[in-house]
């Protein structure tokens, strides 16, 4: 099976979307995504950043500008990935049959090889032994991780994450967390993730951007040392980059 497999940069370039009613969510947006990097997008609740989560995934059509991959995603289908706050799985299936759903999209897979993918990611997200459980018999942080095995069962170059924490408890938060660092370390794609939570920010990301109003108004890089764990929050410099992005947020407020 050969499907998308190296990071891609995403490109925003004079990206806007207006909803009508003067509701203009995304302004005039150009930035890069850099390929292979985590970005976190934080602000004030209504600044846009859910909406240009989906602009990027091609969920919503700008009204004007335009979004791009590079290398650009020339026939591949399940490039971008999208986790949402809620895993939304089908009740019907097994947690093998909710993850193979993406690659049944994709024709040229054949049967063997979906279960083959499939099986792989969920022992990435330590989900083997419950491959034919049905969601309701699993745990909110089970069904995030089968969400998660669901995402990057296509192996995409992209994975976009709207909050898919904001719903668990700090520990659990926290362990996902690392699962999805160590997921993006094995896996190599871009992640672009949006959260109200400056700790995890702070964590997981290389650089973190502060929107407000439709723009991104602040951008600022985490120097914070790789590999990224736990241990770091009990750092200074990690109190620092926590503490400025807090600074950045109550100016916004
Ligand atoms: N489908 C829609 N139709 C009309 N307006 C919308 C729609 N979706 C979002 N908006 C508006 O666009 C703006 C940006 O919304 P968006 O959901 O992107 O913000 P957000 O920063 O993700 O907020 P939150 O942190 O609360 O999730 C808000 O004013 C919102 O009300």
């Amino acid at each position: 099976m050969s499907i998308a497999s190296t990071a891609a940069a995403i490109r925003c370039d004079h990206v806007s979307l207006d909803f009508g009613g003067g509701v203009r969510a995304v302004d005039d947006v150009s930035i890069e995504f850099p390929a292979g990097e985590v970005t976190a997008l934080i602000g004030p609740s209504g600044c846009g950043k859910t909406t240009l989560l989906r602009l990027i995934a091609g969920l919503q059509r700008p009204t004007s500008g335009s979004v791009h991959l590079e290398p650009p995603a020339v026939g591949s289908d399940g490039e971008v990935a999208f986790v949402f706050q809620q895993p939304s799985l089908l009740p019907w299936r097994t947690t093998i049959e909710n993850v193979m759903l993406p690659l049944e999209l994709i024709h040229r897979v054949s049967a063997v090889e979906r279960r083959d993918a499939a099986m792989d990611v969920l022992r990435c997200v330590d989900l083997a032994d419950s491959h034919d459980r049905l969601p309701h018999q699993l745990s909110g942080g089970m069904k995030m991780r089968v969400s998660l095995a669901r995402a990057l069962v296509t192996r995409p170059s992209v994975l976009l994450m709207d909050e898919p924490f904001a719903a668990l408890d700090e520990m659990l938060r926290n362990q996902l967390g690392q699962l999805v660092l160590s997921l993006w370390a094995q896996r190599a794609f871009t992640m672009l993730m949006v959260t109200h939570n400056i700790g995890e920010a702070s964590l997981m990301a290389h650089s973190i951007h502060v929107m407000r109003k439709g723009r991104v108004e602040h951008s600022v890089d985490n120097a914070l040392p790789w590999p990224r764990n736990e241990s770091l929050r009990r750092q200074v410099a990690f109190g620092e980059i926590y503490g400025k992005l807090s600074d950045l947020l109550r100016e916004h407020a």
